[in-house]
């Protein structure tokens, strides 16, 4: 896969964007809800699949090192053992299956949103797996902990996240967003 120095600036920004995002938390007890799924799903439609997913990997690279980036301003590999870690894994997969609904879909207001929503399900998807498996919870305490408190505030963010992203790339100048 080729990147050429505009896409790794490009993706470098946006990293730092889902950063700053990221800190607006409301802590609802040890899964906070957050503006990272937004943040994650307006980067991949601004940047596309390859892009947006590279912004994604840097974010996660930056918390690993030991910026403080993830929910709430925490850090570290040792985030991805707690109870966010399957988030986190689950927003690469949200990126590209996000970006590659993006690509392959009519640039329009309701594909982009449902993207967002499809990717926003794989988030929560991701997020209950790993409670399931690596916190030993019944299927029914992993769903009811990762994925139903934040199916509603999910769907809000996500409709948000493709309009303004859709919106937002439709007004870039093309060599800053993602273009088929
Ligand atoms: O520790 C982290 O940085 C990850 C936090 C993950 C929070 C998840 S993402 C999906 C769901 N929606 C939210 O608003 N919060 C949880």
């Amino acid at each position: 896969m080729k990147l050429s120095s505009r896409e790794m600036v490009l993706a470098g920004m946006f990293a730092a964007a889902i950063g700053v995002l990221s800190q607006f938390t409301i802590p609802f007890g040890p899964i906070p809800l957050t503006l990272q799924t937004f943040a994650v799903g307006f980067v991949v439609t601004v940047l596309g699949k390859k892009t947006g997913t590279l912004a994604i990997l840097i974010y996660l690279l930056m918390g690993f090192i030991g910026l403080p980036v993830f929910a709430g301003g925490s850090a570290g590999i040792g985030v991805v053992f707690g109870p966010t870690g399957g988030f986190l894994v689950g927003f690469i997969f949200n990126g590209l299956v996000t970006g590659w609904l993006i690509e392959k879909t009519p640039t329009n207001y309701f594909w982009s949103i449902l993207a967002n929503v499809a990717g926003a399900f794989i988030t929560l998807f991701f997020g209950s797996l790993w409670l399931k498996f690596g916190a030993s919870l019944p299927w029914s305490g992993a769903f009811s902990a990762g994925m139903i408190p934040f199916l509603i505030p999910g769907l809000i963010k996500a409709v948000a996240a493709g309009y303004l992203g859709h919106l937002i790339s439709q007004r870039l100048p093309r060599s800053f967003s993602y273009s088929k």
